[in-house]
C-alpha cells in the first residue's frame, strides 16, 4: 500500500511539475493579455462638474448585461458623489445604441435571461429618477433600448438629420413593456403613443423634434454636447433637494410602476420572450440584421 501510495505521490508530483513547466512556457509564448476596455466611460469635467457617460459597446451599442452594470454602477457613483449632471452619449459616430442586445433574449438559459432583466430594470430606475439633471446627447441612431434610455433622461439633443429614434418592438414581434410606455407617453402625449408604438414607428430626428420626441436637432456632437452642458447649467441656481422632490413627482408614475411591480414584470417579460413564436421571430430578426 505505501509503495502504491509514493508511487501514486510522485506521479502526482511529476506531473504538478510537467504543467508548471508547460504553463510557463506557455505563458513565456502568449500575448500579453489585451486590456480590460470600459462598456461605460465616466469623465468629469473639473470646472463644471458635469460627468460625460459614454456608452463604449462597438460596433452597436447593444445593451447587454455587463453593459447595463456598468452603466448602473457610474449612475450609482455619480449619485453617491452628488453630480451636477449627466451627459449620456455614444462612442460610436452613427448608434447611440440599437436597444436591447437580442441575443440575450434569444435561446438564453432562464437564469441569465431573469438576470439580464433585472439588471435592466434596476439601471432604468436608477437613471430615470437619478436626482441630477440628465441629458442624452444622441449622436446617432437609437431605437428600441436606446430610445428608452433617451426618454429616461431629462432633455434629448439629437444630431441629424439623417439618424432614427423610436419604440420600434411591435414590428419585431414583441411588445413595449408598460415602463417603456409610460417614458413615451409623457414625452410625446397619449394619442402620438398609441400611434407610434402600434405601428413600431422609429422616426428621422426632424420627425421627432416635430412630435417633441426630441427636444433639439443640431447638426454635430460638438452641438450636442455644448446644448447639453447648457441645459445642465440652468440648474446651478435651483436648490438640489427642491429638484429632485419636484422630479420625482413628476415621474411617480414610472418610478411606483417599477417599484410595486418588478417582480411581475419579470415574469411576464420572462414568460413572453421564452415562447417558441417569440423566439423564432427573434431569430428571423438577427438573420435580417447579420445579411444586411
Ligand atoms: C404587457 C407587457 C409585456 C412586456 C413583455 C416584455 C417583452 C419584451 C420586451 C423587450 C424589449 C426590447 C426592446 C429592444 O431594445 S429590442 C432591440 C431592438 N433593436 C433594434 O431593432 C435595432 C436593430 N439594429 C439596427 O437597426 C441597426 O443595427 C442600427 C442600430 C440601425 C445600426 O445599423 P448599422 O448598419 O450601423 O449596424 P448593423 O445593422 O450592421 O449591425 C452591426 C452588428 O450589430 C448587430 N446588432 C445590431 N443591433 C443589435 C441588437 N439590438 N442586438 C444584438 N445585435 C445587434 C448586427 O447583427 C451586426 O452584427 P454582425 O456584425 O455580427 O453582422
Amino acid at each position: 500500500m505505501a509503495v502504491v501510495y509514493r508511487s501514486w505521490k510522485a506521479l502526482t508530483q511529476n506531473a504538478i511539475l510537467t504543467r508548471s513547466v508547460s504553463n510557463s512556457l506557455r505563458l513565456y509564448s502568449q500575448k500579453p493579455p489585451a486590456p480590460v476596455v470600459p462598456l461605460v466611460n465616466v469623465e468629469v469635467d473639473d470646472k463644471s462638474g458635469v460627468a460625460v457617460v459614454t456608452l463604449n459597446r462597438p460596433p452597436v451599442n447593444s445593451l447587454n448585461t455587463p453593459l447595463l452594470t456598468e452603466l448602473g454602477a457610474a449612475i450609482k457613483n455619480l449619485e453617491d458623489n452628488k453630480s451636477r449632471g449627466m451627459i449620456l452619449t455614444s462612442s460610436s459616430d452613427t448608434v447611440f445604441s440599437a436597444g436591447l442586445d437580442i441575443l440575450e433574449m434569444y435561446n438564453t438559459p432562464k437564469d441569465q435571461l431573469s438576470a439580464f432583466w433585472t439588471t435592466l430594470q434596476s439601471t432604468w430606475l436608477s437613471l430615470y429618477r437619478s436626482s441630477f439633471p440628465t441629458v442624452a446627447a444622441i449622436n446617432g441612431h437609437s431605437p428600441a433600448g436606446g430610445c428608452l434610455l433617451a426618454l429616461s433622461c431629462e432633455y434629448r439633443v439629437m444630431v441629424g438629420p439623417k439618424f432614427s429614434i423610436g419604440l420600434n418592438e411591435t414590428q419585431l414581434g414583441i411588445v413595449a413593456p408598460p415602463w417603456f410606455v409610460i417614458c413615451m407617453r409623457d414625452v410625446i402625449g397619449h394619442r402620438q403613443t398609441e400611434l407610434a408604438l402600434t405601428t413600431g414607428r422609429l422616426f428621422s430626428a426632424p420627425e421627432a423634434l416635430k412630435i417633441g420626441l426630441i427636444d433639439s436637432m443640431v447638426s454635430n456632437k460638438a452641438e450636442a454636447m455644448a446644448e447639453a452642458q447648457k441645459f445642465i447649467t440652468q440648474f446651478a441656481k435651483i436648490p438640489p433637494l427642491a429638484r429632485k422632490l419636484t422630479k420625482e413627482s413628476v415621474r411617480g408614475e414610472g418610478i411606483r410602476y417599477m417599484e410595486d411591480n418588478m417582480i411581475d414584470d419579470l415574469q411576464i417579460f420572462m414568460d413572453l420572450v421564452t415562447q417558441p413564436k417569440i423566439q423564432k421571430g427573434l431569430e428571423m430578426y438577427l438573420a435580417t440584421l447579420k445579411k444586411k
